[in-house]
């Protein structure tokens, strides 16, 4: 008998699986169930059902994991707000759960043998601050009655919220949710932006674009011993200490020399590159390839100062193809979105004659993907550093180095 939708189930919960959820099997069948912890026995409520797999949602615990905490957000239950994943698992056991699922993802996905990964530090690092009030900016979907909320897990459903509890304090004042009265008649989506230099805006994405309805145009960042201005919603890291974190792991991990090039693909405003650009001074070159031209011109107004820094507006496929960019180099820095850079972006920069290359990575299964074909092109996963970007959701960064041989 297969499991039917709505259908409760009682089942006992296995591994964590990469997209929050962990993997249990009732009566020969695959269940992704989402608010349980490995170990426990759930009552679970079936909330999808395809061929051969159904997805459920833990509504009754019968014997809980010690790891298991009470969310403090009373929005991150089932069925309701499905912005977090891991409320309901103690900070600490949150980042194994991710390290896991970086092992697990390395292994089917990448093809690392168990003795690679053992060779492997695959911890999770906490960063400063604590799991909640971290998210500097926070897009808010706007529901049919107008009012602004957060979307339920897997659906385009909005839930009207008064406030979300891992944004940053300043975001959680502003009147925008549906608490304060306000309503969105013009707005498909709500922005909302803090930055490290203080400026606060609010923007509303509609049928006629983006505006501003508070707050500043641009805002300003400090990052990798830098000033940064940058269009209030063009992509910034969400975490304030992430900026720091990640350009400090890649320049550990490359080791950039005076006079050495560098290319820093996705490279938004260019935050890589002014990290690069100090210690590649004397001659060195980098070049950063960025696709959205409201990033190409802030990462060339950001990066004016810094001589041997050149900006290419073009998605990254096709400036190697076309060879706008061309080996040899030294080093890389690939930033890809969700989806990874693919075999087309990997199999280039694999042959860019490159003496290392830092992966930024913010999906485990698309960076397991690209470093199997990193490995296929005689590369190896020599070092990784994962970090807790994200805290009390199921996402994870981190930081893979890869070398030639
Ligand atoms: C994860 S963000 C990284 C941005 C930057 N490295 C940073 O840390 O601030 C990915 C960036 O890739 C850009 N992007 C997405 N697809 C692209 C493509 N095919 N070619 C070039 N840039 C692309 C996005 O606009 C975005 O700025």
């Amino acid at each position: 008998m297969t499991v039917e939708e709505a259908e409760r189930i009682e089942v006992t919960v296995g591994a964590p699986a990469h997209g929050g959820h962990c993997v249990a099997r009732h009566e020969g069948q695959v269940v992704f169930v989402r608010h349980a912890l490995p170990g426990e026995r759930v009552i679970a409520e079936v909330t999808e059902t395809h061929r051969g797999f159904a997805r459920a949602d833990a509504v009754e615990v019968l014997e809980a994991a010690a790891e298991r905490v009470e969310p403090p957000c009373p929005y991150a239950r089932p069925g309701r707000c499905g912005g977090c994943d891991l409320q309901h698992v103690a900070p600490d056991a949150q980042r194994e759960w991710k390290s896991t699922v970086l092992r697990e993802q390395l292994e089917r996905l990448g093809g690392l043998e168990p003795t690679e990964l053992a060779a492997l530090d695959l911890t999770v690092r906490a960063l400063p601050g604590g799991p909640l009030g971290w998210r500097s900016r926070v897009r808010y979907a706007v529901d049919a009655a107008d009012r602004a909320g957060l979307r339920k897990h897997r659906s385009h459903e909005v839930v009207p919220i008064d406030r979300c509890l891992i944004a940053h304090p300043t975001l959680q004042e502003l009147p925008v949710l549906a608490s304060s009265g306000r309503r969105w008649p013009d707005a498909d989506e709500v922005t909302t932006v803090v930055s490290s230099g203080g400026d606060v805006a609010v923007r509303e994405l509609g049928r006629g674009g983006t505006r501003t309805v508070d707050g500043p145009e641009t805002v300003a960042e400090t990052a990798a011993g830098r000033d940064w201005r940058l269009p209030a919603d063009a992509f910034w890291q969400v975490h304030p200490a992430a900026a720091d974190t990640l350009t400090t792991a890649v320049l550990e991990l490359l080791r950039p020399a005076p006079g050495e090039t560098a290319w820093d693909l996705y490279g938004g405003v260019g935050l890589f590159a002014g990290a690069l650009a100090g210690p590649l001074a004397d001659g060195g070159r980098v070049t950063v390839v960025e696709a959205d031209p409201e990033l190409v011109a802030a990462a060339r107004a950001n990066l004016a100062d810094l001589a041997g820094v050149e900006v290419v507006q073009a998605p990254v496929e096709r400036a190697l193809r076309r060879r706008r960019i061309a080996g040899p180099v030294d080093l890389v820095v690939l930033d890809p979105p969700r989806s990874g850079a693919g075999r087309e972006v990997t199999e280039a920069v694999a042959g860019s004659g490159a003496r290392a290359v830092a992966y930024v990575a913010c999906d485990p299964a698309a960076f397991a993907r690209d470093v199997r074909t990193f490995r296929a092109g005689g590369w190896r996963l020599a070092e990784i550093r994962g970090f807790d970007l994200f805290p009390m959701t199921q996402h994870l960064e981190c930081v893979g180095l890869l070398l030639p041989g």
